[in-house]
């Protein structure tokens, strides 16, 4: 039987739409000739739109893109400083509402280092761990304000909000991750001085890790898990974390494991209330915007965690296993961002040198 998915893309700023045409360009040739095909419902969002109607997002914005079955967004923001967005807030307005009023409260982020990849960890033995960032919380909630008494004794406040039903969900998710993996799970935090929050996420972990007796748990001060994201990346399954910790992170992760351009992450509703939105983990660029520079693998790997949330286990696997042949056969020579989206949609039809991995 054939199956129409509707898509929502979001191309957005500076390099999202170079590199979310080359993932529509995987997507379609993973797909053509298959029984599933994607409709696709393009909106125009993002700075530039801004700039243009004064618009971030509206309403009705929100509800067509919320009538979709999933969304794909290359990424959204202007240069950091630019005036123009100063009382715009594109990040918060869009990205941001986005994933609160979609309810995307699994942010997943994995990380492998491909054969082959330059990375200053590359003899780090197998590093392919999975971040599960919390999505709808902690200090992006946007609860804060500020005495701006014109003095030096001005005063800025951004409160951490975390919710007991908001950390149980997303901890619980990560405990099923890691007992669909290798069975370890690591809290990050920062529970020697964020007290009031951190003892929170321990007290979750500890309750919910009852009924996970297979998966062992371990915790670090997120200060330390940057240590061991460079010196033992290896000893991480799967890491839970608030939505601070985990942007941080996993930028982080994406440096360790080839470059920012690699690192792929679905903003994830385990619940299918809504649709979830995929995403490379970068953002928009500004410094190499309509250069061709950007690497849109990323992009094309958010596609394969699309594929996989959607249950074409298959079409996600090809994608992943073309993406791994790309990256070893990469010379170290620069490559246009739609070469590389080329390379990949022919390397969908090589038969593989390198089993495929499951991203999720
Ligand atoms: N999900 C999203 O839409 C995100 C949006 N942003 C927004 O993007 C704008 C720029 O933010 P930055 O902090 O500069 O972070 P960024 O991730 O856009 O760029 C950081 C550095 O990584 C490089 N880079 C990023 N993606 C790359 C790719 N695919 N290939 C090669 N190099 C790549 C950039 O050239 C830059 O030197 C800001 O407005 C920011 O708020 C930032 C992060 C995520
Ligand atoms: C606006 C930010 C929360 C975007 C970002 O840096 C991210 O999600 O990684
Ligand atoms: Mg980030």
């Amino acid at each position: 039987m054939s199956r129409t998915v509707k898509l929502a893309v979001i191309p957005g700023d500076g390099i999202g739409p170079e590199v979310v045409s080359e993932a529509v360009k995987v997507l379609e040739a993973v797909t053509a000739g298959t029984d599933v095909s994607f409709e696709r419902t393009t909106f125009s969002l993002g700075a530039q739109r801004y700039l243009e109607t004064g618009d971030v997002l509206t309403e009705e914005d929100l509800e067509a893109i919320a009538s979709h079955d999933a969304i794909l967004l290359g990424a959204v923001g202007g240069a950091p400083g630019d005036p123009r967005l100063a009382g715009a807030n594109i990040e918060r307005g869009l990205l941001l509402k986005l994933r609160f009023s979609l309810d995307h409260y699994v942010n997943l982020r994995p990380t492998r280092i491909y054969p082959g990849v330059p990375s200053p960890l590359a003899d780090a033995g197998d590093v392919d761990f999975v971040v599960v960032r919390e999505g709808t919380e902690g200090p992006y909630v946007g609860n804060g304000g500020s005495i701006r008494t014109g003095t030096p004794h001005e005063v800025a406040n951004e409160v951490s909000v975390n919710t007991a039903y908001g950390v149980e969900r997303v901890v619980r998710y990560a405990f099923a991750a890691a007992r669909s993996r290798h069975g370890r799970l690591t809290l990050v935090h920062k529970t020697n001085v964020l007290t009031f929050a951190g003892s929170l996420w321990k007290r979750i972990v500890d309750e919910v890790a009852i009924e996970f007796p297979d998966v062992t748990v371990d915790y670090l001060h997120v200060d330390a898990a940057t240590i061991f994201f460079v010196t033992n990346p290896g000893r991480f399954d799967v890491l839970v974390t608030d939505n601070l910790f985990g942007d941080i992170l996993t930028d982080l992760a994406g440096a360790i494991s080839g470059g920012i351009g690699l690192a792929a992450s679905g903003n994830i509703n385990p619940d299918g209330t809504s649709p979830s939105m995929f995403e490379p983990v970068h953002g928009s660029a500004p410094d190499i915007a309509g250069t061709q520079k950007a690497d849109p693998t990323a992009a094309i790997l958010s596609v394969a965690l699309l594929l996989d949330h959607l249950g074409l286990a298959d079409a996600a696997a090809s994608v992943t296993r073309a993406v791994t042949e790309d990256i070893a056969t990469r010379t170290g020579t620069p490559r246009r961002t739609a070469e590389i989206g080329d390379a990949i949609v022919a390397a969908l039809s090589l038969p593989s040198a390198h089993a495929p991995k499951d991203l999720s």
